[in-house]
């Protein structure tokens, strides 16, 4: 089971390092989404690396294949560890993802897991239907989606805990599930929609958890995380 993935959901990088610097050198998973990204930039990429940390690098590309192909074959480069696509994007689009990693991976290294995001957790199945008129139930969208990336080649997808289940069932227990939306009991759902515990998550057959706001807004971050970690059953 993988560590809990620690979103790092800052806008520099002060605001970083001083965060991490509360876990006190302890190698994480963490997340690298395009708030980061978009004001830091590759550098602090290559810092994290330095500090020992895995690397989930959040930048949800959608685009035409050609575009994202090309993206991708310069994020190989950065030497992480997982990047992701929007599943919406379709399957050429996910195919020239998956080969643009490929192409850009250097000789000798492991190629970053590639997984596809399905319906944000933030989206309500209301929500779906309404706004992009995708009439089936939320569950089959994301399924969908799911088989959509596996046939594409895909690694895995992001979704929430309770779409876990249908996936594993059709596409087997390697296809990576890696879930955000996770809460520890009490702490504010704010605008996630489709929200679990750790421990709820791992009941449903998670492969991953994303965890942002629990941890980074918590008084106690560490404490927090040590929270979630005990919750989701370490390693
Ligand atoms: O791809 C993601 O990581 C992602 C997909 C998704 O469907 N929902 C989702 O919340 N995320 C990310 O997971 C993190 C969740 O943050 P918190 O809600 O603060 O725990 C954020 O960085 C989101 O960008």
């Amino acid at each position: 089971m993988h560590k809990p993935i620690i979103a790092l959901d800052f806008s520099s990088e002060e605001e970083t390092l001083a965060f991490l610097q509360q876990f006190g050198g302890e190698p994480l998973y963490v997340k690298v989404g395009m708030e980061l990204f978009y004001q830091t930039g590759p550098c602090l990429i290559a810092a994290l690396k330095e500090m020992g940390h895995d690397i989930f690098l959040d930048l949800k590309l959608h685009d035409i294949p050609h575009t994202v192909g090309r993206a991708m074959k310069g994020l190989a480069r950065l030497g992480v560890d997982m990047v992701n696509v929007h599943a919406a994007g379709g399957s050429d689009m996910m195919k020239a993802a998956l080969a643009g990693l490929e192409a850009g991976t250097p000789a000798g290294k492991k190629r970053p897991a590639i997984l596809a995001v399905t319906q944000l957790t933030s989206t309500s199945e209301t929500q779906m239907q309404k706004e992009q008129g995708i009439l089936k139930p939320l569950r089959e969208s994301v399924l969908d989606y799911a088989v959509l990336a596996y046939d594409a080649g895909l690694d895995g997808v992001v979704c929430s805990a309770f779409e876990a289940p249908d996936i594993t069932a059709r596409l087997g227990g390697a296809f990576l599930k890696v879930v955000p939306g996770i809460r520890l009991a009490g702490d504010d759902v704010s605008d996630q929609k489709r929200v679990v515990t750790p421990a709820k998550a791992r009941e449903l057959g998670s492969t991953a958890i994303v965890v942002g706001r629990s941890i980074t807004k918590a008084p106690d971050p560490y404490e927090a995380y040590l929270k979630v970690k005990q919750q989701w059953g370490n390693e």
